[in-house]
């Protein structure tokens, strides 16, 4: 499966396929006439798949790797000198290439890089979490954390080819399969109450898994959509942070080490959809199916964080436009928009 995410000088092709990690010579030959390569993976994605890929691209170029503890501990600000000087030492110039090869930490620490090294280098996405295969490895957001919030620190940087292989998630752990779910279900709410009930019919992984091909493609279309008509995230994409407001909070407030990206932005599809049914904004008890679908896939819907304790972080959400919040709320599942709000509707739920 192909499609291509449109978007004049910054266009690339998105290629889905299981095995198409054992060919991504053939692959990026087609967007990269250089011959240096430096591969930035994790130590857990690289014992599976850093050999083969390396082997692979040995074939036609020069290869180097560099690697960082998984986790979103390495998505911050102060891992990047160390990277910085990888690169310098390989003696990657601006006309080479970096592949981000890992979940979505890797994406975007990697993409942040190659935004900045030198000013821009090329970049490569090879995702292999189910959340950075329907989210993350597409849309060109490219970020750091800081311990003040989440991505504090990026870019917009399109990558000239991303390469999913399905096939990858085959060693991916449960608990990040689940993660995963947490993006999906929110393009089921936000825009397509069929993949909604697709992914709420399955009655195991065996189920999801036939069918993950599919699900992967669904997602992808629904991302490079909003992101060729909105690429800055001033209007549609805004869409795309259902869930967010409160999950990167919670995130933040753990210091990103309790709750993963997809468990917490569950959370907050659930609890921001709980204050808008109070509010009258969201029709009644669709924060009930929410929970319930997020329950399936085991991921939290309730934190107990008290909403005090997140004011900091959502005060720093980069969707606030003249001290308002901008929160996305559900008209019904499959239907989403942007309200415009201040504080004090947080503020109507004690702990979420
Ligand atoms: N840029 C965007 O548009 C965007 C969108 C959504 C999320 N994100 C970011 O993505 C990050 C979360 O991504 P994630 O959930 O992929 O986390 P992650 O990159 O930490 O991966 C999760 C875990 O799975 C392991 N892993 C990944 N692929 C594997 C595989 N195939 N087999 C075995 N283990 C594997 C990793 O080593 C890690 O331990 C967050 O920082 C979030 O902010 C960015
Ligand atoms: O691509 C987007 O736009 C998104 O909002 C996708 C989100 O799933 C993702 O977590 C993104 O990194 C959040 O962006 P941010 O602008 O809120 O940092
Ligand atoms: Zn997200």
């Amino acid at each position: 499966m192909e499609m291509t995410v449109a978007l004049e000088d910054n266009s690339y092709p998105i290629y889905i396929e299981k095995g198409i990690l054992a060919q991504s010579d053939k692959y990026i030959k087609k967007v990269y006439q250089g011959n240096k390569i430096m591969i930035i993976s994790d130590d857990q994605v690289y014992s599976y798949y850093g050999e083969l890929l390396t082997n692979v691209l040995n074939k036609e170029f020069i290869v180097e790797h560099v690697i960082v503890p998984h986790g979103e501990q390495s998505k911050r600000f102060d891992i990047l000198p160390s990277l910085y000087k990888a690169l310098l030492d390989f003696k990657l110039t601006r006309t080479d290439l970096i592949v981000a090869l890992g979940g979505g930490v890797i994406g975007d620490l990697a993409g942040f890089v190659a935004a900045t090294y030198l000013r821009g280098v090329k970049l490569v996405q090879i995702p292999t979490s189910l959340l950075a295969q329907v989210d993350s490895s597409v849309g060109g957001k490219v970020a750091v954390d800081l311990p003040e919030g989440k991505n504090l620190v990026g870019a917009f940087y399109h990558p000239k080819m991303v390469l999913i292989d399905p096939e990858t998630l085959r060693t991916l752990p449960k608990r990040f399969v689940n993660d995963g779910m947490g993006e999906v279900i929110k393009y089921g709410c936000i825009k397509d109450k069929g993949l909604f009930d697709k992914i709420n019919s399955y009655q195991g992984f065996d189920e999801l898994y036939q069918d993950i091909d599919e699900i992967i493609y669904r997602c992808v279309d629904i991302k490079r959509d909003v992101v060729e008509r909105d690429q800055f995230d001033f209007g549609d994409r805004l869409l795309l942070n259902f869930g967010h407001t409160l999950g990167h909070a919670i995130e933040q407030y753990y210091q990103y080490q309790k709750y993963s990206h997809g468990e917490a932005v569950a959370i907050g599809m659930v609890q921001l959809t709980k204050i808008a049914e109070e509010k009258g904004l969201s029709p009644m008890a669709t924060s009930d199916i929410i929970k319930d679908i997020c329950t399936k896939y085991d991921l939290p819907t309730y934190s107990d964080v008290k909403t005090s304790d997140l004011i900091g972080a959502i005060s720093l959400d980069k969707k606030n436009i003249n001290r308002k919040l901008s929160l996305v709320l559900l008209k019904e599942i499959g239907s989403s928009y942007v309200y415009q709000s201040d504080l004090s509707l947080i503020k109507i739920k004690d702990r979420v």
